[in-house]
């Protein structure tokens, strides 16, 4: 058997992806069972996550009264030990419990007569709005990793009387899926922190879980870390401590060429499109950009684009020969292609077949709509696919109903053979063998024209400086969103280019956040 994390992507390092592994609810499950195995009371788990919540609840609000909203399980028992220990505190303590207190089992019965026995009256009142009257904190523990369906009767009717209390939602704010970050927001709180344990879980991260867990606080609770060689999570959280060591390194050795030679696709119309990749590639560090255009609008290339070489092509006959200057080490095709442009589909199939990492994004996918197979076939050197979900709809139908991001991502990059990146505020990018990363660092104001082909842009100049295509990925999708946040409010996508710099330079010391 192989070491654990052994097959991960070349460029990403194991030991950073345990840091930053997303555990779904069944893994999170296995770590807290191997935990246990290994000696470790689940009671003494709940006591030390029931001791962060509540001393997230005190870090951040005066002394009040506090609800502790109740479920029938283990995330129950984490908000009967912190009642207990804010009543200890001085807080004004009202419990509400979904369900009787004789049938709960476990840590959480436990969890339950501890908190009876140190009260001097009975305190488990039935979950119901009442239990919020006067409350200036909510801790909501009604349902963790163990939701299996849609809360109903006095758990939807209580959560959804929180309103604009403040909440502490304990491991997920209760009725979202951890696995997926699926929720009815009619029902599911609007936390303002989160207390999780151990690792974080996909829900946390993608959309629309993600806008309601407010800040993340992920607390060590003594869960054993080798759980994860036997688990391998082949999810993970994109920082840079993934893919800092495959940036490319600068060598005074270099001539142009060899800093990446990239080739970008130009197409007739939407000119801006093919510049700002080009830009983006060139502030990612790339020594050499020739941009493919055609004949009539190579002049308006070359007025955007003095450090680029600009060849004005006749056909398509031109742009594949262009394809075959053996010092290319990547290609770019998609941004502002046209999907009506004679020639595109050729074109594109011929630089799936020039043998050099090829970047394909926009009209390059979507133009393969009704035959997404011959694109697949045609791959004879690593490939990037960057879809939104619009253009990832129209080469993956029946992917784009799944009711989860990353597994649409995975299934796609496996039956594509590619690395696909999935853009969103919550793009996730997969390797054909399962292993995917989500990431978390692009502001809402990137949902701007033009930000794709800066991402296109920048992946393709990492990859054509020799950056393995997983990796590069990862990291254009971490920087684009670091760039962006830099720019702030009024971005618009010309900003992002000269941003890159910084925030790759940034990015080679490894930060967790
Ligand atoms: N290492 C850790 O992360 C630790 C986590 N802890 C906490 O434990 C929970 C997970 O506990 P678990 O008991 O597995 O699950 P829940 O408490 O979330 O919920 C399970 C019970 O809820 C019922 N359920 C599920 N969905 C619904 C629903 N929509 N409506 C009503 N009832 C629902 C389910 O009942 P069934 O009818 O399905 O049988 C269960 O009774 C984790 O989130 C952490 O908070 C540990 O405390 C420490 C270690
Ligand atoms: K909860």
């Amino acid at each position: 058997m192989s070491s654990p994390f052994a097959n991960l992507p070349t460029g990403i390092d194991g030991s950073a992806w345990k840091r930053q592994a997303l555990l779904t609810p069944v893994e999170m499950g296995r770590a807290d069972s191997i935990t246990i195995e290994n000696g470790t009371p689940g009671y003494t788990l709940m006591l030390v996550a029931g001791e962060a919540v509540a001393d997230a609840v005190c870090d951040r609000f005066e002394t009040g009264t506090v609800a502790v909203l109740c479920g029938p399980g283990n995330n129950g028992g984490d908000g009967f030990v912190a009642a207990k220990i804010l009543a200890s505190r001085g807080w004004s303590v009202r419990l509400g419990l979904l369900g009787d207190r004789t049938e709960l089992k476990g840590d959480a019965a436990q969890a339950a007569a501890d908190w009876v026995a140190a009260s001097s009256e009975e305190t488990v009142e039935p979950l119901s709005p009442e239990i919020l009257t006067d409350a200036t904190v909510v801790i909501d523990a009604v349902f963790g990793a163990g939701l299996n369906r849609d809360p109903e009767g006095s758990a939807a009717e209580t959560l959804s009387a929180i309103g604009n209390r403040p909440v502490v939602a304990v491991d997920v704010p209760s009725g979202l899926f951890g696995a997926n970050g699926a929720c009815n927001r009619d029902i599911t709180p609007k936390a303002a922190v989160t207390v999780t344990f151990f690792r974080g879980k996909p829900g946390h991260k993608l959309l629309p879980g993600r806008v309601l867990c407010g800040d993340l606080s992920i607390c060590d609770i003594g869960i054993d870390t080798t759980a994860l060689n036997v688990i391998e999570p082949k999810l993970a959280l994109n920082r840079p401590d993934l893919w800092a060591s495959a940036l490319p390194e600068e060598s005074p050795f270099h001539h142009k060429y060899s800093r990446g030679y990239l080739m970008v696709a130009g197409g007739p119309e939407m000119i801006g499109a093919a510049c700002l990749a080009t830009r983006a590639a060139q502030r990612a560090g790339v020594g050499m950009v020739t941009v493919a255009a055609p004949l009539a609008q190579a002049p308006l290339y070359r007025l955007a684009l003095q450090s680029a070489v600009v060849r004005g092509l006749k056909d398509t006959r031109g742009f594949l020969d262009c394809l075959e200057d053996a010092r290319l080490t990547a290609a770019l095709i998609g941004p502002g292609l046209g999907d009506e442009a004679a020639g595109s589909h050729e074109r594109v199939l011929g630089v799936l077949r020039a043998n050099i990492p090829a970047i394909l994004d926009a009209d390059a996918l979507s133009i393969f709509a009704d035959s997404p197979d011959s694109l697949f076939q045609h791959r004879a050197a690593p490939m990037l696919l960057t879809p939104h979900m619009g253009e990832f709809a129209r080469l993956f139908p029946d992917l784009s109903t799944l009711d989860n991001k990353v597994e649409m991502a995975r299934r796609a990059a496996e039956r594509s053979g590619a690395v696909v990146l999935l853009k969103g505020y919550d793009t996730v990018i997969a390797d054909p063998s399962g292993w995917a990363v989500v990431n978390d660092s692009a502001p809402p104001t990137l949902a701007v024209a033009g930000a794709g082909d800066v991402l296109a842009g920048l992946a393709a100049g990492l990859i054509a400086k020799g950056m393995p295509v997983f990796a590069a990925a990862c990291a254009a999708a971490y920087l684009h969103g670091v760039a962006a946040d830099r720019a702030g409010s009024g971005l618009i996508a010309e900003d992002l280019p000269d941003l890159l710099p910084e925030a790759i330079e940034r990015s080679r010391i490894p930060r967790v956040r």
